[in-house]
């Protein structure tokens, strides 16, 4: 059996080494004729799966993405085909919540600003949406949840309009999929029009897709209004960002929110267990045993926690400034923005540590081993 995989999806050789002959290819450069022969297809967010790809694809019998996103998958056309598809809902949503929810301690430093007290808004109360959520609450913010196709299939969660999040959030984290139809569409959802709702100091965070925001509309509205802090996981016209907003934002990476070693690995286990459902074999193998060991992984505190020491402890996972600083480096040259990407595989999630012994001796109020469970630590 030929796989063809991306060659940044890691454990692929791990899980599927078994299974058939393997062969790595540029996902964003892949051609019919590289797969023309291939019975197994394993793609990440970067590679257009359609006709024009799969045309000559006649022994393909399973295509998996390793992303939660699949708007770059005809899904309509592999069923026409008969194909088996699957993607990996789920896998990297505590990599893009606590991403969103380290990048708030982070602007709130650097802004000499408490995170403590803010209105946190989240746009798409999915699965990435709902795990920055549940890192928020856990932290004690108030969340407002905007997500009118949730409230109409009959969510019993507590939904607000767009516009009441706008008008009340301190902090708006972005996290639905690309949509260009219907009632709910999501490209330009944040138009010019939209922006200038804003209210003064807003943070704003896109880690879903760069489309939802008018990336053109963005830079003019931030060239007038400074108080606006921006995080930019994601932009317009990936692999090349508009450089005037890059400069632009607080925190800019290259569309890497989702990318933990836990995420990563839980996106090709997913296809893996699938493609053994399809297959009709047994999935024996084991999610956590990929995983290198983490060289903080067992960590002591005395007392209670500051939010600055939190953020010490969550840079132990990840520190967004080093990704911050190597994106500006090099998202302007040639491949800069792709290599990082595929270089991008030291960061861990907050269960990578097992945090013992937090001694309060008094009452400080401060951050304690119930609310750093619930954030998602050991
Ligand atoms: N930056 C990254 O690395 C990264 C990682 C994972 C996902 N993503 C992107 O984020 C998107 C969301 O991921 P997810 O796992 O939370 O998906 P999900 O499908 O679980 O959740 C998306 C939510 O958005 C809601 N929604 C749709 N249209 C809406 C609208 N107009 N207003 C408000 N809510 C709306 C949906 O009802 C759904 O609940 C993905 O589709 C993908 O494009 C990016
Ligand atoms: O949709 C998703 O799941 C994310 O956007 C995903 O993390 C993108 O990463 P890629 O597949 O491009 O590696």
């Amino acid at each position: 059996m030929k796989i063809i995989a991306d060659e940044n999806m890691p454990y692929v050789d791990a899980l599927f080494g078994d299974l058939g002959e393997i062969e790595y290819v540029n996902g964003r450069t892949l051609t019919p004729e590289q797969v023309s022969d291939a019975d197994v297809l394993l793609v990440r967010s970067v590679t257009k799966v359609n006709a024009a790809l799969l045309d000559k694809a006649n022994k393909l019998k399973f295509v998996g993405s390793a992303t939660i996103g699949t708007d770059h998958v005809e899904v309509d056309y592999l069923a026409r085909r008969g194909i088996p598809f699957t993607n990996a809902p789920g896998c990297n949503a505590t990599a893009v919540g606590e991403y969103a929810f380290i990048a708030m301690l982070e602007l709130a430093q650097r802004s000499g600003e408490s995170l403590q007290g803010k209105v946190v808004g989240i746009v798409g109360a999915g699965n990435t949406g709902t795990a920055a959520a549940k890192c928020l609450q856990a932290y004690g913010l108030q969340v407002l949840l905007c997500d009118p196709v949730k409230a109409e299939q009959g969510d019993k969660r507590e939904f607000v309009s767009i516009d009441t999040l706008i008008a009340q959030a301190d902090i708006i984290s972005l996290h639905v999929p690309i949509t260009k139809d219907g009632e709910h569409k999501t490209w330009y959802l944040f138009d010019e029009t939209r922006l200038n709702q804003l209210k003064p100091n807003t943070w704003l965070l896109n880690c879903c897709r760069g489309e939802v925001i008018d990336n053109r509309a963005l830079i003019k509205f931030k060239q007038q209004r400074d108080d606006v802090k921006l995080v930019l996981d994601v932009w317009e016209g990936e692999p090349n960002p508009m450089p005037e907003l890059v400069a632009l934002a607080e925190f800019a990476t290259p569309h890497i929110a989702g990318y933990s070693l836990e995420g990563k690995a839980r996106g090709t286990f997913m296809l893996y267990q699938k493609l053994c459902a399809v297959l009709g074999l047994e999935a024996n193998k084991s999610l956590t045993s990929l995983l290198p060991i983490f060289q903080f992984s067992q960590i002591s505190a005395q007392t209670e926690l500051t939010e600055a020491q939190l953020l010490t402890l969550s840079r132990l996972v990840y520190d967004l400034r080093d990704d911050d600083r190597k994106f500006r480096g090099c998202f302007n040259t040639s491949s800069g923005f792709d290599l990082m990407r595929k270089q991008h595989t030291y960061r861990r999630e907050y269960n990578a540590i097992s945090l013992t012994q937090i001694q309060s001796t008094e009452q400080r109020n401060g951050i304690n081993q119930t609310m750093l469970t619930a954030l998602g630590f050991n």
